[in-house]
C-alpha cells in the first residue's frame, strides 16, 4: 500500500523485451512530431486515424496489467480509467524541469502516472535521467521493462534530464478516477467508426495511410530558419540505408505533400528493390519491422516471388533519388544526429541482405492481417463493455 507522503513504486522488468521492442517498431513507424520540441509521439487515435487500429493490440493487455497495478498499489480497485496512452520519444535537447503531471487546469482529472521505459539510457541514449524532488530513491535511470508509478499530484514532482544523444522512448499511461475522461470510450467511437468503413478485407484496410505531411516534419528547436527541418519517416528510413524513389515520378515535385501518399520503390546503394509499396508509411512499416524481427528472420529466410527481384539503378533512378534528397531533408546532417543511434543502424550498414528483407515483407504482412482480425474480432466485446481489455478469442 501507498502511504508514504511521496506515493509510488518502481517495478523491474514489468514489460518483456519483446513488448519493448514491438512498442519500438510500432512508435518508429508510425510517430509523428511531438507536443514539444524535439519530442516524437503516437497516440492511439493517431494509430486510429492512420489506418493503424491493428497496432492497438499489443498496447492492449499491457494496459490491463498496468491499470490492475496501479489500483491494487494505490488502493482503488475498479476505480480507475485509463486517460491517456502514447509513447513518446525524445531526442537530443529534449528535457523537463521541475513539475507534477496534474499541474494545469486541463490536467487535473489526472491521478496517477505509468512511465514504461522502453530502452536503455547509456546504450540507446545518454542524458534522460529520471529524478524526484524528495523522498526515497530519487534518481531513476532507464532500463527497458521498468515501469514508474507515482501518483500525479505535487507529492511527486519530478524532472527529466537533457537528452545529449540518442533517442530515448517511452510508454506513458496517465490514470483518472473521473469516467468523462475514459480515453477507451473515445477510442471505440474512433474505431467503431473507421473499421465500419472499411470492413471489406479486400480493401486491404491493414495498410498505413499518413496523415497531413506537416505532422511528420520536424524542426529543430532553436531554429530561426523556416526553411530547416526533415521529414521523419523518410529520415527513419534515411538513417537505417534506405532511399526511396516514386513510381509516377514526373521530376517536377514542389512540396512533399503528396509524396507521402504515391506509391514507391526502396533503393540501397546502387540496388532497386522491384516490390511497390504504396506510400512511404508502408515502406517504412515494413523496414522497422525488418530491424525488429531481423535476428529471427536470419533462420526463416525463404526466397523467390516475382515483386521480389533486386536490379541495379540507372543512372537516371540515381538523380531523380538526389533530388528527392533535397526535398525530404533541409539539412543533411540534422537528421543523422537526430535519429542515427538506433540500435538497428549499425547492423543495417553491415550485413543488411535482401533476401531476409523478402522475408520479412511477407512476416509483416501475416503480422498485420493477424493483428487486424484480432481487432476486428474483439470489437463487438469491447463496444458492449465500451471498454478496451484483452478478449481471450480462441475460447469464443
Ligand atoms: O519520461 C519520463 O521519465 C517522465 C516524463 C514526464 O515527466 C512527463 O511526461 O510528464
Ligand atoms: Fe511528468
Amino acid at each position: 500500500m501507498a502511504e508514504s507522503q511521496h506515493p509510488r513504486l518502481m517495478l523491474q522488468n514489468f514489460l518483456s523485451f519483446q513488448e519493448c521492442k514491438e512498442l519500438e517498431f510500432i512508435h518508429k513507424s508510425c510517430c509523428t512530431v511531438g507536443y514539444r520540441p524535439d519530442v516524437f509521439s503516437t497516440t492511439l487515435s493517431h494509430l486510429i486515424a492512420t489506418n493503424s487500429s491493428h497496432l492497438f493490440i499489443p498496447f492492449v493487455p499491457i494496459r490491463e496489467r498496468l491499470k490492475e497495478k496501479v489500483e491494487e498499489f494505490f488502493g482503488c480497485e475498479y476505480e480507475l480509467f485509463v486517460e491517456f496512452t502514447g509513447l513518446i520519444s525524445w531526442c537530443r535537447g529534449a528535457s523537463i524541469g521541475w513539475h507534477s503531471d496534474d499541474n494545469r487546469p486541463y490536467l487535473k482529472q489526472r491521478d496517477f502516472s505509468a512511465v514504461c521505459y522502453l530502452n536503455n539510457c547509456g546504450d540507446d541514449f545518454n542524458g534522460g535521467i529520471f529524478h524526484f524532488q524528495d523522498g526515497e530513491q530519487q534518481t531513476i535511470i532507464p532500463s527497458r521493462g521498468d515501469v514508474l508509478i507515482y501518483t500525479a499530484d505535487s507529492r511527486n514532482v519530478h524532472s527529466v534530464d537533457e537528452i545529449s544523444d540518442g533517442e530515448r522512448l517511452t510508454l506513458a499511461l496517465w490514470f483518472s478516477r473521473d469516467s468523462s475522461h475514459d480515453e477507451d470510450a473515445k477510442l471505440l467511437s474512433l474505431l467503431s467508426e473507421r473499421l465500419s468503413h472499411s470492413s471489406n478485407p479486400k480493401h486491404n484496410s491493414w495498410l498505413p495511410l499518413p496523415a497531413s505531411s506537416n505532422m511528420y516534419w520536424f524542426f529543430p528547436a532553436h531554429a530561426s530558419d523556416d526553411q530547416l527541418g526533415f521529414d521523419i519517416c523518410w529520415a527513419r528510413l534515411h538513417i537505417l540505408g534506405f532511399d526511396v524513389l516514386y513510381s509516377r515520378d514526373n521530376g517536377c515535385y514542389s512540396d512533399i505533400s503528396e509524396l507521402l501518399i504515391e506509391p514507391l520503390h526502396l533503393a540501397r546503394g546502387n540496388e532497386l528493390f522491384e516490390m511497390e509499396f504504396v506510400n512511404m508509411l508502408h515502406a517504412l512499416q515494413v523496414v522497422q519491422y525488418y530491424c525488429w524481427k531481423a535476428s529471427e528472420l536470419e533462420t526463416t529466410t525463404k526466397l523467390e516471388s516475382e515483386s521480389s527481384r533486386v536490379i541495379p539503378l540507372s543512372e537516371s533512378q540515381q538523380q531523380r533519388i538526389s533530388s528527392l534528397k533535397s526535398l525530404f531533408s533541409k539539412d543533411d546532417h540534422l537528421a543523422e544526429m537526430v535519429f542515427s543511434r538506433g540500435a538497428c543502424g549499425e547492423s543495417m550498414r553491415q550485413d543488411f541482405d535482401w533476401k531476409k528483407f523478402v522475408a520479412a515483407v511477407s512476416m509483416w504482412e501475416d503480422y498485420v492481417r493477424m493483428s487486424y482480425e484480432g481487432i476486428v474480432k474483439s470489437l463487438p466485446y469491447w463496444r458492449k463493455q465500451q471498454s478496451i481489455f484483452n478478449v481471450a478469442l480462441d475460447e469464443k
